[in-house]
């Protein structure tokens, strides 16, 4: 990703991500990493500006381009490792968690789900994903306090698998979960991969509409309006 400063996660960047996803399942890619161009962000998540004072129709193309880029990045038959190169909350730790393997730079670094601290609620597939990660316990924990994981904290929980000291050592370790994977026959990989992940990938499958609704509803509250204009001039002002 490479959308200075922050890889903010707007319609643009969506777009771009699911068509490279569909083109590399097309071109029967062996292995992806992904990985940000920023020394110190992976990505910031959800650009906030999507969600402030949006207009409808633009409001409901970003999140079904949303739901299009997760499902293509979480059922993608070829292996998937995210290089967490920096900073990784809410959206942006979604797209970590929706990779098959996690190796974060460390130590300075935060990831986690952390929309509960922004008075917004992370939908029930953010959750799943986290879910399947950490475990039900601590992943009901870290949702209910919007919690940002250190590196260590991240390790140990699960939700990263790997520790790396900078960028080449992370896409390095990312190259080898790759290589190892190679080795396999790629029909009896993919089956089970998909056969672990069906039942995350058919609850926002079946519920597409609704969870669209819930998210246009969600984002018309003044409530949730004021909260976002809160959070952008904090982080304005930072
Ligand atoms: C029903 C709703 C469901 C919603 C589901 C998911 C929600 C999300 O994903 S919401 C997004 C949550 N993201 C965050 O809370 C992260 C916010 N950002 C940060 O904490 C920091 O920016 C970060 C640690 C990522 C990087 O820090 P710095 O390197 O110090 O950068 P700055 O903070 O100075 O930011 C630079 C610039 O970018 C703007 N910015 C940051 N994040 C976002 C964002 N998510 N969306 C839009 N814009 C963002 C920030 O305001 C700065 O702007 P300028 O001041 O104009 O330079």
């Amino acid at each position: 990703m490479q959308k200075p400063p922050v890889n903010s996660l707007n319609l643009d960047l969506l777009v771009a991500l699911r068509d490279t996803l569909v083109k590399l399942e097309k071109e029967k890619c062996k292995g992806m990493i992904l990985t940000s161009e920023s020394p110190s962000v992976f990505s910031a998540g959800l650009d906030i500006m999507e969600m402030y004072r949006p207009d409808h129709n633009r409001a409901r193309k970003f999140w079904t381009t949303l739901q299009d880029t997760w499902i293509k990045l979480y059922s993608s038959p070829y292996p998937t490792v995210a290089a967490i190169n920096g900073h990784s909350p809410a959206g942006g730790c979604l797209l970590a968690l929706s990779c098959e393997y996690r190796v974060m730079v460390g130590p300075k670094f935060t990831i986690g789900l952390n929309e509960t601290q922004l008075g917004i609620v992370a939908p029930f597939w953010f959750q799943d994903c986290m879910r399947n990660a950490i475990g039900e316990r601590q992943a009901e924990l870290a949702l209910t306090l919007g919690k940002m994981f250190s590196v260590d904290e991240a390790l140990k929980v699960g939700l990263i698998d790997e520790i790396a000291k900078d960028k080449a050592d992370a896409i390095s370790k990312a190259e080898d979960f790759l290589d190892e994977q190679s080795g396999l026959p790629a029909l009896a990989r993919s089956t089970v991969k998909v056969a672990f992940r069906e039942a995350t990938l058919n609850r926002l499958l079946k519920n597409r509409e609704a969870d669209t609704k819930m998210f246009l509803d969600f984002i018309s509250m003044p409530k949730v309006q004021q909260a976002l204009e809160m959070y952008m001039q904090t982080l304005k002002k930072k």
